[in-house]
Parts: C-alpha cells; structure tokens; sequence
C-alpha cells in the first residue's frame, strides 16, 4: 500500500493525503476462501503433447502471451511469437528456449498493419512453416472516460484488438487452407467482452467483435479442418494490463473481493487452459466461449449477490420479517 503511494508520489508529485483522499482503498490481497482454490503450477498436460507442432502466439513476448508460449514450449511445441517490440521478443524466446529445450522464434510485427502481418507471415514460413496453433493474445487497452477519448485513442485500441486479429486470422487461414492444412485457432478477450464495460469501451467493443468473428469462422471454417474458441479472462494480474487499468492499485482489492474463489487468476492457469483447447485432447472443441475469472463474472452479474453481506443475525431479522407478510 504505502509502497503504491510513494511510486504514485514519485511519479504525479501528488502527495500521500491527497492520493488517499482520491484513492482511499489500497491493493488486495486474496480473500480467506482463496485457500480453497489454489492456482496449479504445474503444466497438465502430458510431456510431448506438441511434439511436432508449431504454435504461433502474437504478444508472446509478455504477459499472459509469455506464459502460454512457455506451456506449449514445455510440451513440445516449437514456437513463433510477434509483436512490435523485437528486444522483448528476443530476450523472451531466449529464456524460454534455454528453459525448455525448444526453439522460440521471435518475429516483429505490427498486427495493425496487414502489410507487415503478411511479411511476418512470410518469415514464420521460412522459419517453421506454417503453424498448428495460433493464439491471437496481442491487445491495447487504458481506462479512460468515453467523454475524453480522441478519435485516434478509439483508432490505436480497436486496430490492435479486432483489426489486428482479424488480419491475423485472415492471412492464416488463407494460406492453411491453401496448403489443406488445419489449426487451432484461440482469441484471447476478456469477461466484459459480452457485457460490455464502461471506461474500457474501445476494448470492449473490439473484444466483442473478435467474439463474433470467432464464432463465425467456427462454423465457416470447420470444413477446411480449422477450430476456433476463445477464453474471456477475469482479472490476473500482468504488467501490462494492471499499469494501464488500475495505475493506482487502488482498484484491485475491489475486483478481489467480486471474486468468490477470492483470488486473482495466475497467467499459469490461463496457459495450461489455452494449451488444452490447442491441443488433440479438444478436438471436438469449436466454437466454445470459456469464461476463466473464478466466478467474477456471474458474480457482479446476479441482482441479489451482495446480500452476501449479510450477517446471520440480520437474517434472522429479514426472514422474520418476510415471514410476518400476508398477502399481497
Ligand atoms: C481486469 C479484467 C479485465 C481486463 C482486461 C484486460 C484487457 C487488456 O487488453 S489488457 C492489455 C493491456 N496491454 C496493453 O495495452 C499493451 C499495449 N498498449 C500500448 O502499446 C499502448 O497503451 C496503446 C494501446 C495506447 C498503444 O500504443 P501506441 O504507441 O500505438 O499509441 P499512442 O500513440 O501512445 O496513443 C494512441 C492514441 O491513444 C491515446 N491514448 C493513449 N493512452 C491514453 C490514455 N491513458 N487515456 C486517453 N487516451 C490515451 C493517445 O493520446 C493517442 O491519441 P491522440 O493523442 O488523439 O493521437
Ligand atoms: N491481464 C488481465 O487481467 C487480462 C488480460 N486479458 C487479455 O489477455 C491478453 C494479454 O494481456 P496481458 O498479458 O495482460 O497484457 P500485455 O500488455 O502483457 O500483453 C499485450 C501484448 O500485446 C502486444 N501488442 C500490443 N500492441 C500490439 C501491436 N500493435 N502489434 C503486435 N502486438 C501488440 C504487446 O507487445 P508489444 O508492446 O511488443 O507490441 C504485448 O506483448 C490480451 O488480449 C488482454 O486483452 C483479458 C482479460 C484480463
């Protein structure tokens, strides 16, 4: 907490009764259920489940991306990951291959320019071939009132998210499906993707539009042998979403506590989720929406949920009280 408040300090020149004035709950740490639920480290699936397969994951380089490109590693997988940040890239596919043994390409590319997805392409042909698995992770995203975004904030978010993916999608498939080839295809979204969410509405937007494009191809493209699904996560915690959607920290012992299994998600759940509907285990997966947020969703969702507050003795009150009704 005080930590939070000495780098908001150092950063704005706020100072601490002033942060606290606007910001006054400090970040969270996991709920007393959590203990029912801990997160799994280790990789489920068995050794070798992507012996000979190439997995293409673009924002690999980081995050989530970088989780879910070390499981498929782990498992066998050779590896092509994309992004705009080439040094990122780099020193990433250089740890993983070093931990795992398996080679980790790293390709830039802007995924809001096909020009450049298609030269990325090109080199991912040259590299690995075309690949077996495709993870459209890559995203932009801040918290911003809708009164104060600028066209070309809108623009940077729904490029990188839905163009972008779209791009990638498209380019793939066409090639796959020129070379009789099938492939996984998994896009990464986010919860409020189906509900919508004020403050992140390019995102939300986007996401949803990625939804749509997913499920569409699901039922295009089966018969060209490719699949499409998608996970919508709750909130884990990464350096490139927290930074751009809680900057103070301060919201994060809210989200923790919209939880019921009382706990952020671990990016090692989200990769060995990811891995198992890339996998030969999900064949028979397409098409398939997984909501992966311990219950958050479901839980800001029902009109009576907060009655969670509620303390014994004052249920013995209300239900007295609902009792003593007659009539209508
Ligand atoms: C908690 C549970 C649910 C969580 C969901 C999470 C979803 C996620 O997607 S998290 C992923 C977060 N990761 C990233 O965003 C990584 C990549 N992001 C970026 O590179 C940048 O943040 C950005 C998306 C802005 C793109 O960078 P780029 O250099 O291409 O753009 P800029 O030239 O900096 O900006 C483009 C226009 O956007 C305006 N803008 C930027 N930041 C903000 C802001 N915080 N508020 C308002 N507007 C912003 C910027 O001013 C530019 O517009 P203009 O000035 O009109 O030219
Ligand atoms: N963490 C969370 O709580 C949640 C995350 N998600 C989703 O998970 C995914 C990963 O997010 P997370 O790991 O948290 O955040 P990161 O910021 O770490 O990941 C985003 C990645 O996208 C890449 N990227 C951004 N813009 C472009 C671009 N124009 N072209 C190519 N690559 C780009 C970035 O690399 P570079 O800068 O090098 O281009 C970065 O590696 C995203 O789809 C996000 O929406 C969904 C719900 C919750």
């Amino acid at each position: 907490d005080t930590q939070v408040q000495t780098a908001w300090h150092r950063w704005t020149g706020v100072d601490r009764q002033t942060f606290q004035r606007f910001f006054p709950s400090s970040p969270g740490s996991p709920l007393p259920q959590s203990q029912f639920f801990p997160p799994a480290k280790d990789v489920m699936l068995p050794t070798g489940s992507f012996n000979n397969r190439v997995a293409f994951i673009t924002g690999g380089g980081t995050g989530l991306g970088r989780a879910m490109t070390t499981t498929l590693s782990q498992l066998g997988a050779q590896c092509v990951i994309a992004s705009r940040k080439l040094d990122v890239l780099q020193q990433t596919a250089d740890e993983i291959s070093s931990q795992t043994g398996n080679k980790v390409h790293a390709v830039q590319c802007d995924v809001r320019d096909p020009q450049a997805v298609s030269v990325c392409v090109d080199q991912m042909e040259t590299l690995t071939g075309l690949p077996d698995v495709i993870i459209n992770n890559a995203a932009g995203n801040f918290v911003c009132p809708s009164e104060r975004l600028s066209p070309n904030g809108w623009k940077s978010i729904t490029d990188i998210v839905l163009n972008g993916t779209a791009f990638i999608t498209l380019e793939l498939g066409k090639r796959l499906i020129k070379s009789q080839r099938g492939a996984s295809f998994l896009a990464i979204t986010t919860i409020y993707a189906e509900s919508g969410s004020g403050f992140v509405v390019p995102s939300a937007s986007a996401k949803a539009g990625v939804e749509a494009l997913y499920k569409s191809l699901a039922a295009e493209w089966g018969r060209y042998g490719h699949r499409f699904n998608i996970i919508q996560p709750g909130p884990i915690r990464t350096k490139g979403a927290f930074s751009r959607l809680d900057p103070t920290g301060a919201f994060e012992k809210a989200m923790i506590s919209r939880i019921p299994t009382g706990r952020l998600g671990t990016p090692e759940e989200i990769a060995n989720l990811a891995a198992y509907m890339s996998s030969d285990f999900a064949t028979w997966m397409s098409g398939a929406v997984i909501r992966f947020d311990g219950g958050e969703y479901v839980s800001m969702a029902g009109e009576f949920n907060e009655l969670r507050r509620v303390t014994p003795d004052q249920w013995k009150m209300m239900e007295a009280m609902i009792r003593n009704t007659k009539g209508s």
